[in-house]
């Protein structure tokens, strides 16, 4: 195991919730608490990404963002991680391949909002990545039905599970998704620093 690097023991089932959290906010607090009941997950993982390679802004500083993460989201199952920056990874694709690589027999699955999976065939390699791990989609205010009608979700259409058997979505074969509905969260980080004061 690679110095700072969280732990994690095989046969533990580990959700993975990449994002900018520019900055985090309770919306993320939401989904991942229920991610965790509702998927049945032994740990899940924040990813702080050193940047979103869809988007043309840079985020703000890593370090601040992981201390705003860890500020709010405080649990005892949960890690906040910089670990792209740590491996040198910046696409998802390439990211799950090295954390398979160092936790031989850890069952990941990958976490994503509604509104991801609606631009996620844009993805470097997605089905890549729906070939290697589980993808758990959580509902997200006005992005349900985009999120079922976009085209990876079509695609994808023959490994969907259903809402009611999400929690064994982590020790199902691959490829596999499901999308949950949750009391819906409207947060985002991006209408928070919409609110902000210029210059801050
Ligand atoms: N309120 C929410 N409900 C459901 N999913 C959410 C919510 N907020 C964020 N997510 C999901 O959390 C992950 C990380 O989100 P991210 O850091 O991009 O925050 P964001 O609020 O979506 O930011 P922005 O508004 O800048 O796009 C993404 O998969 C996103 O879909
Ligand atoms: O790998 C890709 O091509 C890719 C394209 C867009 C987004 N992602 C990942 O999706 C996650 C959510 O990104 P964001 O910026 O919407 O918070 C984050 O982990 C990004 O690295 C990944």
């Amino acid at each position: 195991m690679r110095a700072g690097l969280p732990v994690a023991r095989p046969g533990m089932t580990v959700g993975l919730l990449g994002g900018s959290f520019d900055p985090a906010h309770e919306g993320h607090v939401h989904i991942t608490e229920e991610a965790l009941r509702r998927f049945g997950l032994d740990r899940i993982w924040w990813l702080v990404s050193p940047g979103n390679p869809l988007k043309a802004h840079g985020p703000a500083p890593l370090a601040e963002r992981i201390a705003g993460a860890r500020r709010i989201m405080q649990h005892p199952r949960v890690e906040i991680t910089g670990i792209e920056a740590q491996l040198g990874t910046r696409m998802t694709a390439d990211t799950i391949a090295a954390l398979q690589r160092l936790y031989p027999g850890v069952r990941f699955v990958w976490l994503m909002g509604a509104d991801n999976l609606v631009q996620f065939d844009r993805w470097d390699r997605w089905q890549e990545i729906a070939a290697r791990v589980p993808i758990g989609v959580v509902a997200r205010p006005g992005w349900r039905m985009p999120a079922r009608f976009s085209r990876a979700a079509r695609l994808m259409w023959r490994a969907r599970l259903p809402g009611l058997r999400a929690r064994q979505l982590a020790r199902s074969g691959t490829p596999a998704w499901v999308m949950i509905n949750l009391p819906l969260n409207k947060l985002s980080s991006s209408a928070i620093r919409a609110r902000r004061p210029k210059g801050n």
